[in-house]
């Protein structure tokens, strides 16, 4: 080992923290004397110091973020240039603000990715930097330019050293990135351009999730300007698993993404209820938009003929008719409006008949000449009739204004539309909103509309009275400078050219300029506005998204700036849609590219040749991606008696000082297990930083543990309606060991 080489890295290292330190230095005292700072008092003044303080803020977490692991590559190129390479870009205090540190990101580290013995991209060595905290723990050289003979000592025999250390490192719970070894194939994914929709699959372990992550963190970079805007949206199945992949990004200094499930896009609804699997797949398949469009429609209504609405009125008797409400409801939906929308067409509509059916009744000639009343008769009978509420009552039962919430919650009670078995299997009186009910309520909200003209006066109203008083300072602040500027005048001839705020602002822009700016960042306020259009969407197990749930997230990308990934063959929800043709066909047609990635870097090949035999079961040429490494350990699978008492037994000699472990296994025998397991967290949400979780295998998707026990497999295949590929996915959960148990009498260990 070359002791100078590695004194030589770590002084840099040193320096380097030293700038870090200073950076932060800075930044909090910015923070600091902005938080301080008085403030003038006006809004201009508060808008500026907030802007400040969260673009310090930001960069303060950035930095922070930078802490563990800020530089992890060196590249050394034949023409003599040399780049440290970290999670951030720090430049020196000098006036050429020189680079220090390279951001991953950037082009120039492309190298460290992508650069071969074969294809050197211009470099002559690459080196893989290994830190604890501050300090350089060991040096990984590749010699890339065969032709230089220097060597400092620390050239790599293995090439994947660094990779495989990382691979098989204890699990914590927390997903980490994977700046430093980051493969060619995944960063050709990670930096690919940001429009349109791209498709990765692969199998279990190939890197899916870490891609998308780093993905997002390259988009950000790359086109900063716009996607801080628009913001980052990254689906994922259930709250585990966003919590499991939850530090990646703040690890690479990105805090401006918002992580959601689907069942967390219709801001303002919980849904904490469960469906059946059976009312999960009616829920989410493509006919329930259909179901729905003509359920609105059916809201609509028409009195029956020879059946009319009749209102009394001060003015004699008003008759709704079938044939008045039907004119009335064909011009409304004639606007192809939303139903919110389009109802004051029929609202309108109808009055202006009833006035003419008044005038006709009151005004008739009975010698059949023109009718008595003039215009303005008519229009004072039409005020009066605008202004009976029992005429709204009725206008009401005919056409109603409709919330999304009440609309489906009213539609679940009776459901239209569908065959019997479909309507039975969905039907509910009341109880709290499911995840599967949020794709509805979101396509409710867009055959509705909202019909915020209400809304818009109150605001209109408020901008006024704004205005008003805005004109009221101004007043003030004019006759106040009449005096001061006659005395002024009177000293000093020039003070009449002294402009004052009247004379370059009217009251309604002075009124705008005090109204308070929206201070929350791009992913607050996408988060709490069903309309928002993402930047960009990423979706990681797409596979599980139902047709309903497309369309909610079709919605939020007009662009159709979109990354998927999934692995049709673990797709474990009932409604999952699975072949990507069939998911985007409706919406993008074939103007979607598809890369795949094809090996694992997670399961031991020793593991993924038991769970690629389950998939051989049902699918005999399945070819699961090829294991990076194996451990030499063989996953056992023994059958007992009593399948539980075995599991603990396992787990207390399976688990391991560092590292965690998971026992999966199918719902009905959870109560059991965690009376046999005091020790695992367990749960809608358990917490996977624990040494010991349990979870039923849908819990246990995009997750992975050092060490998994499945429990009942046979269970796990037997339920609706995904089995085979619940199974293999719990089977290909675990970095180093797998146990397998199974209640005596079913089938046979293989
Ligand atoms: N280039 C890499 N360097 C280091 N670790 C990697 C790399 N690529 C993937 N990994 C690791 O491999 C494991 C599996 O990755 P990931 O969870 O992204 O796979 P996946 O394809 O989403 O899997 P699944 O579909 O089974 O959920 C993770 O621990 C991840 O950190």
């Amino acid at each position: 080992m070359s002791t100078e080489e590695f004194r030589n890295e770590q002084q840099f290292i040193t320096d380097l923290y030293t700038r870090l330190d200073d950076l932060r230095d800075q930044a909090e005292a910015a923070v600091d004397r902005a938080l301080r700072t008085p403030g003038t008092g006006s809004n201009q003044g508060r808008l500026e110091r907030d802007v400040l303080v969260a673009e310090q803020s930001g960069l303060l977490a950035a930095l922070n973020a930078g802490e563990s692991g800020l530089c992890f590559g060196r590249l050394v190129f034949r023409d003599g240039r040399d780049h440290h390479i970290g999670r951030l870009g720090i430049r020196e205090d000098d006036p050429n603000r020189t680079p220090l540190v390279v951001d991953w990101r950037a082009e120039v580290a492309r190298p460290f990715y992508l650069a071969t013995g074969y294809e050197p991209m211009g470099l002559s060595r690459r080196r893989h930097i290994s830190t604890t905290g501050r300090t350089v723990t060991a040096l990984h050289d590749e010699v890339l330019d065969l032709a230089d003979a220097t060597r400092t000592g620390h050239e790599s025999r293995d090439a994947d050293e660094v990779l495989l250390a990382s691979l098989d490192a204890a699990r914590t719970g927390r997903m980490h990135d994977i700046v430093q070894t980051i493969q060619a194939e995944q960063d050709a994914i990670i930096r690919s351009p940001h429009r349109g929709v791209l498709v990765v699959e692969g199998g279990p372990g190939t890197g899916k999730t870490a891609v998308a992550l780093h993905r997002a963190a390259y988009l950000l970079y790359a086109h900063r300007e716009q996607l801080a805007r628009r913001a980052v949206l990254i689906v994922g199945p259930n709250p585990a698993f966003l919590g499991y992949i939850g530090n990646v990004l703040p690890s690479l200094g990105e805090t401006g993404v918002l992580l959601a499930t689907p069942a967390e896009l219709f801001p303002g609804v919980r849904a904490t209820g469960t469906d059946t699997p059976r009312a999960a797949a009616v829920k989410g398949s493509a006919a329930m938009a259909d179901a729905l469009a003509a359920a609105v429609r059916d809201r609509q209504r028409v009195p029956e003929r020879g059946e009319p609405l009749v209102v009394p009125h001060d003015d004699g008797d008003l008759v709704i008719d079938w044939d008045m409400a039907l004119e009335a409801r064909h011009k409304a939906r004639e606007t192809a409006l939303p139903h919110n929308l389009a109802r004051p067409y029929f609202v309108f509509r109808v009055l202006d008949a009833l006035a003419e059916q008044l005038a006709d009744r009151i005004g008739a000639d009975p010698y059949g000449g023109p009718n008595f009343l003039g215009p303005d008769d008519i229009a004072l009978l039409a005020k009066g009739i605008a202004a009976n509420p029992e005429v709204y009552a009725a206008l009401d039962t005919l056409w109603p204004a409709l919330t999304p919430q009440d609309f489906l919650a009213d539609y679940l009670t009776e459901p239209t539309h569908l065959p019997d078995a479909d309507a039975a299997a969905i039907r509910r009186e009341g109880g709290a909103w499911t995840p599967a009910d949020v794709p509805l309520l979101d396509e409710a909200a867009e055959l509705l509309g909202q019909d915020d003209s209400a809304a818009l006066a109150a605001e209109e109203a408020e901008r006024q009275k704004r205005i008003q008083y805005a004109q009221g300072v101004l007043d003030v602040s004019y006759a106040s400078r009449t005096y001061e500027f006659e005395d002024k005048e009177e000293q000093d001839k020039d003070a009449s050219e002294v402009l004052s705020a009247h004379d370059i602002i009217d009251a309604e822009r002075f009124a705008e300029r005090h109204e308070e700016a929206d201070h929350r960042t791009a992913a607050e306020r996408a988060a709490a506005d069903r309309t928002w259009a993402f930047g960009h969407i990423i979706v990681d197990e797409a596979q599980e998204l139902s047709a309903m749930a497309w369309r909610l997230l079709m919605r939020r990308s007009p662009t159709r700036s979109m990354t998927l990934v999934g692995d049709p063959a673990q797709t474990g929800d009932p409604a999952g849609v699975g072949a990507w043709r069939d998911i985007l066909g409706p919406y993008v047609e074939d103007r979607w590219d598809l890369v795949r990635l094809g090996v694992n870097y997670r399961t031991p090949a020793e593991i993924m040749a038991v769970a690629a035999d389950v998939r051989r079961e049902t699918d005999p040429g399945f070819e699961p991606p090829g294991s990076v490494r194996s451990t030499g350990v063989e996953p056992w699978d023994r059958t007992a008696e009593d399948p539980v008492k075995e599991a603990a037994d396992a787990v207390a000699a399976e688990r391991r000082p560092d590292g965690r472990l998971a026992v999966i296994a199918p719902p009905e025998l959870h109560p059991a297990l965690v009376a046999a397991l005091p020790d695992a967290d367990h749960g809608p949400a358990p917490d996977l930083t624990r040494p010991v979780v349990l979870l039923d295998p849908r819990q246990a998707k995009g997750l992975e543990f050092d060490t998994v026990l499945v429990v009942d497999p046979d269970g796990i295949r037997a339920g609706a309606p995904h089995g085979v590929n619940d199974l293999y996915v719990a089977l290909t959960r675990a970095t180093q060991r797998l146990g397998v148990i199974r209640p005596a009498g079913s089938s046979a260990a293989s």
